[in-house]
């Protein structure tokens, strides 16, 4: 049995918190405001986010960040825009020996300085911390973890023996955790897959049949790689969980957040009316400009990005770009990089 903290209380954190308990270790589950974590202690369930899924009372609920200080294990659950600030207000709270390992689950870019989560976390957490970061990613909507149906992702960390240790600690019967030490690979996996997932819920609101939606995932596929490898990626990785399995789940399944975001846009919804209208985080509606501002530092083509960047931020009419994408000029497909 592990000490294990997780940072941050939606839909994930909560899932993540509910897996870890279920398997006998020791949960604290950090809200960052404080009404939010004494309504989740009061009512033992996370209505706002996971609702239906009862919080075991060992659980420990808190809004105070010295609360998690001694864990062995730190899951950081909070939206890709807020993981600097968190992981800012974490680190006084690390000194001495510091966890076993510090585990990025969000999936996102940070805007402006185009830094990976595990960048962020290395940046802000003292070095002993710092050095013992990684990031799980995969195909896990926060619902069918919640509700215990087999799910398998990965856990990357640049040293192996932490990603082995962390994939002990939270595996079960229902929960498979691979390994990898690809740990730009896995976290552009599961941030650029936001994207397509995007543009794929775009194509089938505009009416689109299931070619569109293939071709979309597979050219998606060959420009999340293209950048991946420039950043150093093994191209492998995207043929993984973090990869294809993570892509497909979203560019597919209804339960995702930014599907369905593009699948509002392409009905005809606005940008700012969706996002009013959710509580919860659409990762690629921000790591579309990050993902863009990246690729053209590095000169990588990424026009499926491109176009799901003008469509949100430009209000671009969705037709308009998936008509550009197919008057590209013609190419060979297999023109790696
Ligand atoms: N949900 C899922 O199925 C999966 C999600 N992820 C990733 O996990 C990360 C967290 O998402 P998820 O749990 O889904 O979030 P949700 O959309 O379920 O909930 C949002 C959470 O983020 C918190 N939050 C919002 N803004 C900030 C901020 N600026 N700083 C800190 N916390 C903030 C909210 O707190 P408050 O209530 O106080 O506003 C709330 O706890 C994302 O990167 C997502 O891509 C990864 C795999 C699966
Ligand atoms: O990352 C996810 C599942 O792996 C969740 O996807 P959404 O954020 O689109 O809901």
């Amino acid at each position: 049995m592990k000490r294990v903290g997780v940072i941050g209380a939606g839909s994930w954190g909560t899932a993540l918190a509910l897996l870890l308990a279920r398997k006998g270790h020791e949960v604290v589950l950090w809200a960052r405001r404080p009404v939010h974590a004494s309504k989740l202690d009061r009512s033992r369930e996370n209505a706002s986010y996971l609702p239906g899924f009862p919080l075991p009372p060992e659980m420990v609920i808190t809004s105070d960040l010295a609360d998690v200080a001694e864990a062995e294990l730190l899951l950081v659950v909070v939206p890709s825009h807020g993981l600097r600030e968190v992981a800012g207000a974490l680190a006084p709270h690390l000194s001495g020996g510091g966890p076993k390992a510090v585990v990025s689950a969000a999936k996102g870019i940070e805007n402006g300085t185009l830094r990976t989560m595990t960048d962020v976390l290395q940046e802000e957490l003292p070095p002993e911390a710092g050095a013992r970061v990684a990031v799980l990613s995969g195909p896990s909507f926060a619902r069918e973890v919640a509700a215990d149906l087999p799910t398998a992702v990965t856990v990357a960390a640049q040293d192996h023996r932490v990603a082995a240790w962390v994939q002990e600690v939270m595996a079960t019967g229902s929960f498979r955790v691979y390994t990898s030490t690809d740990v730009v690979g896995v976290q552009l996996g599961g941030a650029l897959k936001n994207v397509m997932a995007v543009a794929a819920g775009i194509s089938d609101g505009l009416g689109f049949g299931t070619n569109t939606r293939a071709a979309l995932v597979t050219r998606g596929l060959a420009e999340m790689a293209r950048l991946g490898v420039r950043l150093g990626a093994n191209p492998l990785t995207f043929a993984g969980l973090a990869g294809l399995g993570d892509l497909v789940l979203t560019c597919t399944g209804d339960l995702s957040r930014n599907r369905q975001v593009g699948l509002r846009l392409g009905r005809g919804e606005a940008l700012q009316a969706i996002l009013d209208d959710m509580n919860m985080v659409a990762e690629g509606v921000k790591t579309s400009r990050a993902a863009r501002d990246l690729a053209a530092r590095h000169g990588v083509e990424m026009p499926i990005t491109e176009q799901v960047c003008r469509v949100l931020h430009e209000g671009f009419d969705p037709r308009e770009a998936v008509r550009e994408l197919m008057l590209r000029p013609p190419r060979a497909e297999a023109e790696f990089v």
